[in-house]
């Protein structure tokens, strides 16, 4: 018989500022892949919506609102994860309110995309990010 893996739904926002750069957040210690930079977000909870989720999570981590018409399915990604599998869904936000703080993360960063290819990020991470720079009209970076 078949096994298949227990999905792990996790949702994440691209936030882009007025010069392009994104922002992503340090994870803190005391968590998996701690020390590692991600996109702000995180698992869906059961009776969620991606764009629910998203707007709770934000809240959470950065204090910042967003309204879910200004965020966007923008990609994904699909990894394996310990004994699960990793379906993260980026959604790109265009538009918030409030200056977002480190309410969970160790530190924030905005970053361009060639920034975000010499920072430790999560392994899911990486494939999205010639995505997110041609999505930003930036050049992906070679390695
Ligand atoms: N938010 C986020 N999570 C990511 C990214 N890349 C990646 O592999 N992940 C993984 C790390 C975690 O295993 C999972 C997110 O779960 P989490 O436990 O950090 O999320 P959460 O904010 O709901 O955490 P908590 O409330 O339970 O503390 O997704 C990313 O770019 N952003």
């Amino acid at each position: 018989m078949e096994i298949y893996p227990t999905l792990f739904p996790v949702v994440a926002a691209l936030l882009v500022d007025d010069t392009g750069r994104v922002l992503v957040q340090q994870r803190p210690q005391g968590t998996a892949m701690a020390g590692l930079w991600e996109f702000p977000g995180g698992k869906i909870e059961a009776g969620e919506s991606p764009e629910t989720a998203l707007v709770r999570e934000l809240a959470e981590e950065l204090g910042i609102t967003v309204l879910p018409d200004a965020c966007e399915p923008l990609t994904f990604a699909s990894a394996t994860l310990g004994q699960k599998h990793l379906i993260l869904l980026l959604f790109r936000c265009t538009a918030w309110q409030g200056e977002p703080r480190a309410l969970h993360a160790t530190a924030l960063r905005w970053a361009t995309v060639a920034e975000l290819y010499s920072l430790p990020m999560p392994p899911a991470d990486l494939p999205l990010l010639p995505i997110i720079a041609q999505s930003l009209g930036q050049k992906p970076v070679c390695s």
